[in-house]
Order: structure tokens, then C-alpha cells, then sequence
């Protein structure tokens, strides 16, 4: 061929500088481009034949080799693919290539946010000018007749073309390094870039130095014709095997089937494990996985495997791999990968993504969105199968996937309304129920608890048969025994004991309704609507009140970590009639002794006496006062703090600045319950001007406190100094 000189056909002065400049922070995104153009003309080549326009040799092995040269500062890309032409030279690489590579830089050149572009997926070839100074191309077309082409550019506008001298079918790449990336001419620094975007590309990668004088040991009877024998081993010992030296072989670099391009039934547990471990590095087992496989409306191919989570030790960071057929794009694009699996760790593939748009416009294709909300769904899919066919697996998997399903219900509200079936809570006997299983609603009869928790007297017992016989006959229909208690129904079910006369703890007949007012009733029916399900936040903070809990028979769910108030939260607001109540925030009716009319107003005065003590003695005018007969006579005081209040007081110390004072806030909706059942608060009633009364007070106070919450410094001092004070009282 007749030597051309030529002008590459841009405006721009000269586009290498900014390819240079522009694509600074990953320019080593150019391995993945320069190899995939060689898997691209291998593909072609094998096509080629398949139609019967090409005939490959019979031991054909498409492959591409990666050659460092450290001392030449040089790169070569070499294929066995389809070969280009002069003419195709001339039409794909100084023209075609050259003005893509052009209007790619036209297009972003004034993005300052190199972050906006995907994967610089359509820079391809000129890529190669990112780190070069100057390329050389030398390839020979698959056509018959063709002459080798040689190609050669120095990052100017201009270009030399002239017959080359390959003599096989294929491309080589000859990059001549820029002084300030001699790195990716280091072996070892190639191998990490390639291992990084090939990895699983389909055709075999293989790296080597140029002219090595580096050796490798082998048995004799596994010598390749392509091997380079440096030296013979003789064996020392007769039965010992011959061996050779040999020049060091490539080393291949990626796997070309990876196992998501598998069926799922083909796959092993074992490959599965071992993938996982390979690609994330990660030497723990994960939960399980999901293997995403179809081709309908559009191709996705993936693994997603669930990590074990430690919450306590480690922040939960995943990893997401995006591959388009086979090539590696990047890790975690949250356009296409919902945010909240970004806690998982997997890789996605899907050849029909548009990658070489920007950021922005792929957040507004509806393609992506359906591909987002496909893998959504497949997640979801996966967890409620589980938890409906492997529940004792769901269940073992619970505590360590709970973190990362609660954050995709409050990220995602189809994910949420998918999963909010197939949440699980555990209750204080450690067992894991649904919602609906949390909702069902057991009638409980305060009174028969109360007498299994054996602190009613015999007289209450027998009083409340009535009420029992009733209970029995609910419970009977209640599948799975205790449940959490549906708010409102142990009132009712007291007074619905079909015309039994209910008493109180005195012997005082309750008017059972009789004498209440419609407007009661209207009430009592919004109440019955509204179904509580009580938590629990420190299982030892609140084992006071789990005792009472158990003791009373009732149930209630551990909800311990971060997510648990945002997600509770969430499930109010989107499910009406469910509220959650912290376990301590009130003293439900199952705890008080049943009382008349009259004996509530007795009580209402008791307290406002009492409050008075009580205010004066503690020097908090905010804090409520109650005085009520609970059924549970060791118990002297205790303390709610209402749901409300508390969460309130919880989202501002979330927000608070640091300084930020939160006295005002501090205590807000904490009552104090003193039990008229007990005597010490009966010897207040009795003797507000007692000598000890104040001491009293305090100690009430401070016990309740303390079932409750810790006690700040100083109040504990005082509590300690006060607590001998007693002591020394039981010496006189
Ligand atoms: N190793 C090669 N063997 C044969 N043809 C090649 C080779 N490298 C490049 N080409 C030809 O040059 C053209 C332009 O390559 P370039 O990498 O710039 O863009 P592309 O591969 O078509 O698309 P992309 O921008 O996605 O990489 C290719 O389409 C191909 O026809």
C-alpha cells in the first residue's frame, strides 16, 4: 500500500490534551476499552465463521495478550480477532473512532463532574491517548488478499499510515507510556487494572512481560509446544519425575463463563461460596443469595448475596458490581441499583443499560427505573418465599437481615408494602411473629393473669371467676396461645362476662357499665379499633416492667436497634389502627385492680393530696402524680413516660447540636404511679406531716426512677446516702 499522511478530520486544535486532562481521576479505564475492542473482533471473527465466511483454523483459540514492556515504557494489546483494512483503518479509527472520541469531549467537556459520566463508555480507542503519547496499530484483516495495515499516531491531529508486517489474522496495540503512568507498564500494577474491569470478560486475557528472563518450573509432561525451555532438571532420585525450566507462561487473568451467566440449577452451594469469596474478598460466609437470571423484557443477569452484618462492630457497606456483557462498568451505581441493596454485595449484568450517558439522564430513563424495580422485586420475592416456606431459616437469618429489610421499607414503599407481612418481631419469649401475628388478638383477663403471677389474694380470685369462665372459652380460639394484647378488649371482656357482677379489690360491686354514659362507649369502640403492640428497647432497662409484662401475661416485642423507631414509626403512619407503645410509656389496665366509680374519684383525691407531698418534697412541678390500685402489691411506685413525649425527646437529642440544651425538654409526659395497694404509699396518705415522710417521697421516687432508667450522678449520691440513712433507721 502506497504510505499515506493524513490529517484526522477534527475542529479542535488538538483533543488530546483535554482526553488526557478530562479523564484523569480512572485513566486507566482505557485497559477496559483497548481489550474490549479485542473480545469485540474475536466475537466478530467467530461470527464470521459460523456463517461460513470465514473458515478458523481448527485449533483456533480466540485470546487476547497483554504484554508490559518496563524497558521499552511500552503496552501492547494483541488479539486474534477479525483484523482491520487500510480502508477500515481509515473509516473506524481516523474517522468513525476519531469524531466519536470528538463529540464525546464536546458533549462533556464543560461537565466539571467527572462523576457524571457513567463508565466514559464511547471515548473507546482514543482512550488510548489518556496515557500515551503515542499508539501504534498493526493488524492484519481476516479478508483475503489484505495487506497488513501499520498505523501510527502521536497524539497530534496527524496521523502515518504504511504497509505493517503482522502476519497472523488480528490487532496489535502499541501504547508508548507517558513518563507520568510509567506504572501500568509494571506487571503487577496491570494485573490489578485488568483483574479489576476483565475479570470476567469472555474471551481469555492473558498478561506477560515482553522479553522476560523470569522462569517457571514444570513437570516434564506438562510442557507446551508454546513453552520455552530455559533449562532440563534431571531428577535426583530415579523415581523422581523429569522437569523443565521455562520461560514464565502468561498468566491468564479472567474467567469467561462467571457464575451468574449460569442457570441457577447448574450452580453449586460450593460455587456460589467460592465466587463470593473470590470477588468481594470477603472470607466470611454470606446469609444466602439470589440468583437473578432472564431475558425478558430485558436481559439481567446477577448474584445478590446477603453479608452477615455485624451492626455492632461494623458499618454496613456493600458492594454492587455492574457489568455490561461481561465487562466491568463500576461499583454501585444507585441509579440502577435501588440505594438500600446497596448493603448487599453482588454483581449485575445487563448488556441493554445505556452507559454512555450521564448520570442525570439515566436517573430519568424509565428502562433503568424498570430495571431497578425489577431486582426489587426480586428481592422481595426472595424474602417472603423464604419466610412462608423456610421460616425456621427466615428466623435464623432474622436478626442479622432486619437492619437491611426495615431500611428498604423505609426507602422504598413497594419494597415496603411487599415485605410489611414478612417482618418479624421477637417477643419476650424469644419467638418471632409476623404483624398479623402480632395483631391477633388475644383476650386476655387481667384477673386470671394476675392470680397466675400469684400476688392477688384469694379473694380477687374468687371475685373474677366469673370474667375467667369467659376467658377460657376465647382463649380456645386463639391459635398459638399468647399474643400481644389488642388495647381496649381486657376492659370490655371484664365487662362483657355475660351479666357476671365484677368487684372490685375492696369488694365494691363495678357499676359494669351500667351506669356509663353513651359517650364512654363511643370510646370505648375507638379504642378497640386501635391495636397496640408494646416494645421493648433495653431488655435489662426494662426488665422491670417485662416481669409485669410476663406476670401479667402480655406480650411484647424486642425493637432494640437504631432503625426500630423510624420503622415503627413508618408502620403507624402507613397502617391505621396500629400504634406501638414502649412498654414503660403507660400502665395499662391490665395492671390496675378493678375499681368503682367511687373508689376512682377516692383515688383522684388521694393523689392530689399526695402530688402536693410529693411535688414539694422532689421540687418538680412538671412531674404527674397517680395514685392507683395495682394489682401487683410489691409493687410500690414506677414510672411512664409517654410514648409521645418520649419520642420526641428521642428525635431531639438525634438532632440536638452538641451544647444544645435539653432541659427543656427533659421529663416532659413522666408520670409517677404510687400503688395505694402498697403500704409505704399508704403510710404517706396517711401521714402527709410523718416524720420520715419526706425521706419516703425520695425513695419512692428514686425506686421508680431507677426500674426506669439510670439515675444521673448526683442523684444516685443521694440515693446511696439516703439508702444507708434507712438502714441506720432498722438499727434503733
Ligand atoms: N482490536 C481491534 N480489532 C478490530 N477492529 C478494531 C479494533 N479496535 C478498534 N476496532 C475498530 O475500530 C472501531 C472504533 O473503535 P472504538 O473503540 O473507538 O469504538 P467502538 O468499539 O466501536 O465503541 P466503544 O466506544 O463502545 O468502544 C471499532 O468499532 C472497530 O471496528
Amino acid at each position: 500500500m502506497a504510505e499515506k499522511h493524513g490529517n484526522l478530520s477534527i475542529n479542535s486544535e488538538n483533543i488530546f490534551p483535554i482526553i488526557k486532562k478530562w479523564l484523569y481521576s480512572d485513566h486507566d479505564i482505557f485497559f477496559r476499552e483497548l481489550v474490549s475492542n479485542g473480545c469485540d473482533a474475536i466475537t466478530k471473527l467467530k461470527k464470521l465463521d459460523m456463517m461460513g465466511e470465514y473458515s478458523l483454523p481448527e485449533d483456533y483459540k480466540g485470546k487476547i495478550q497483554i504484554m508490559v514492556n518496563p524497558e521499552a515504557k511500552t503496552l501492547k494489546f494483541i488479539d486474534n480477532g477479525v483484523g482491520m483494512t487500510a480502508d477500515e483503518v481509515e473509516e473506524y479509527i481516523n474517522q468513525i473512532a476519531f469524531s466519536g472520541a470528538t463529540d464525546f469531549i464536546a458533549k462533556y467537556k464543560d461537565k466539571t463532574n467527572e462523576d457524571q459520566i457513567i463508565g466514559h463508555f464511547g471515548l473507546g480507542f482514543y482512550s488510548a491517548f489518556m496515557v500515551a503519547d503515542e499508539v501504534h496499530i498493526d493488524s492484519l484483516s481476516w479478508q483475503e488478499g489484505a495487506a497488513p495495515v501499520h498505523w501510527e499516531c502521536d497524539g497530534g491531529t496527524e496521523f502515518d499510515m504504511r504497509e505493517g508486517e503482522r502476519a497472523e489474522v488480528g490487532t496489535t496495540v502499541t501504547l508508548f507510556l507517558n513518563e507520568d503512568v510509567l506504572e501500568f507498564c509494571n506487571e503487577y500494577k496491570a494485573r490489578e487494572v485488568i483483574k479489576k474491569y476483565c475479570s470476567f470478560m469472555p474471551t481469555e486475557i492473558y498478561l506477560s512481560k515482553e522479553n522476560t528472563t523470569d522462569t517457571q518450573t514444570i513437570d516434564a509432561d506438562e510442557k507446551l509446544d508454546t513453552d520455552t525451555v530455559v533449562e532440563e532438571i534431571k531428577p535426583e532420585k530415579e523415581e523422581d519425575k523429569l522437569r523443565y525450566k521455562i520461560v514464565k507462561r502468561p498468566e491468564l487473568l479472567n474467567e469467561t463463563t462467571p457464575l451468574w451467566m449460569k442457570h441457577p440449577n447448574e450452580c453449586t452451594r460450593e460455587e456460589y461460596l467460592e465466587f463470593y469469596r473470590k470477588v468481594f474478598m470477603d472470607y466470611k460466609e454470606p446469609l444466602f443469595w439470589i440468583h437473578l437470571n432472564m431475558d425478558y423484557p430485558f436481559n439481567l443477569k446477577g448474584i445478590l448475596y446477603f453479608p452477615k452484618i455485624n451492626m455492632e462492630y461494623e458499618s454496613i457497606e456493600g458492594v454492587i458490581k455492574l457489568y455490561n456483557n461481561q465487562v466491568f462498568i463500576a461499583d454501585n451505581i444507585k441509579e440502577v441499583i435501588p440505594e438500600f441493596l446497596m448493603l448487599l454485595k453482588g454483581v449485575i449484568d445487563c448488556p441493554d443499560l445505556p452507559l454512555n450517558v450521564s448520570r442525570s439522564a439515566l436517573q430519568n430513563d424509565g428502562f433503568v427505573k424498570k430495571i431497578s424495580d425489577y431486582i426489587t422485586k426480586k428481592v422481595a420475592d426472595k424474602l417472603s418465599g423464604m419466610c412462608k416456606t423456610e421460616k425456621e431459616e427466615y428466623e435464623k437469618y432474622w436478626d442479622d437481615i432486619s437492619p437491611f429489610i426495615k431500611y428498604g421499607c423505609l426507602r422504598d414503599d413497594k419494597f415496603c408494602e411487599k415485605m410489611t407481612d414478612y417482618i418479624l418481631f421477637k417477643n419476650l419469649d424469644g419467638k418471632y411473629l409476623t404483624l398479623p401475628e402480632c395483631l391477633e388478638v388475644k383476650k386476655t383477663d387481667p384477673d386470671e393473669a394476675e392470680d397466675t403471677a400469684g400476688d392477688v389474694d384469694a379473694k380477687e380470685s374468687k371475685e373474677n371467676d366469673a370474667a375467667q369462665g369467659h376467658e377460657a372459652k376465647e382463649d380456645a380460639q386463639t391459635e398459638g396461645g399468647q399474643k400481644i394484647e389488642n388495647a381496649g378488649s381486657v376492659e370490655d371482656e371484664a365487662e362483657d362476662a355475660a351479666g357476671a357482677e365484677v368487684v372490685d379489690a375492696d369488694g365494691n360491686v363495678i357499676s359494669a357499665g351500667a351506669g356509663d354514659d353513651a359517650e364512654e362507649e363511643e370510646e370505648d369502640e375507638e379504642e378497640k379499633k386501635e391495636k397496640v403492640i408494646y416494645y421493648v428497647t433495653d431488655e435489662k432497662q426494662q426488665g422491670q416492667y417485662i416481669s409485669m409484662f410476663k406476670a401479667a401475661k402480655m406480650d411484647a416485642v424486642i425493637l432494640t436497634h437504631n432503625i426500630d423507631q423510624p420503622f415503627i414509626s413508618q408502620l403507624e403512619a402507613k397502617n391505621e389502627g396500629i400504634k406501638f407503645q414502649r412498654i414503660d410509656a403507660d400502665l395499662t389496665d391490665t395492671f390496675r385492680a378493678k375499681t368503682n366509680k367511687k373508689t376512682a374519684k377516692e383515688l383522684e383525691a388521694a393523689a392530689e393530696a399526695i402530688g402536693k407531698v410529693m411535688k414539694k418534697v422532689l421540687k418538680k412541678d412538671k412531674i404527674t402524680i397517680k395514685v392507683e390500685k395495682l394489682k401487683n402489691k410489691k409493687i410500690s411506685s414506677m414510672i411512664t413516660l409517654s410514648e409521645e413525649s418520649r419520642r420526641m425527646q428521642d428525635m431531639m437529642k438525634m438532632y440536638s447540636m452538641p451544647g444544645m440544651d435539653m432541659g427543656g425538654f427533659g421529663k416532659e409526659g413522666e408520670t409517677l404511679i404510687l400503688n395505694a395497694n402498697h403500704p409505704l404509699v399508704q403510710y404517706v396518705m396517711d401521714n402527709a406531716e410523718g416524720n420520715n415522710v419526706n425521706m419516703i417521697c425520695e425513695q419512692l421516687y428514686d425506686l421508680a426512677l431507677l426500674q426506669h432508667a439510670p439515675l444521673e450522678p448526683e442523684a444516685m449520691s443521694k440515693f446511696v446516702a439516703r439508702t444507708n440513712d434507712i438502714m441506720m433507721l432498722l438499727t434503733k
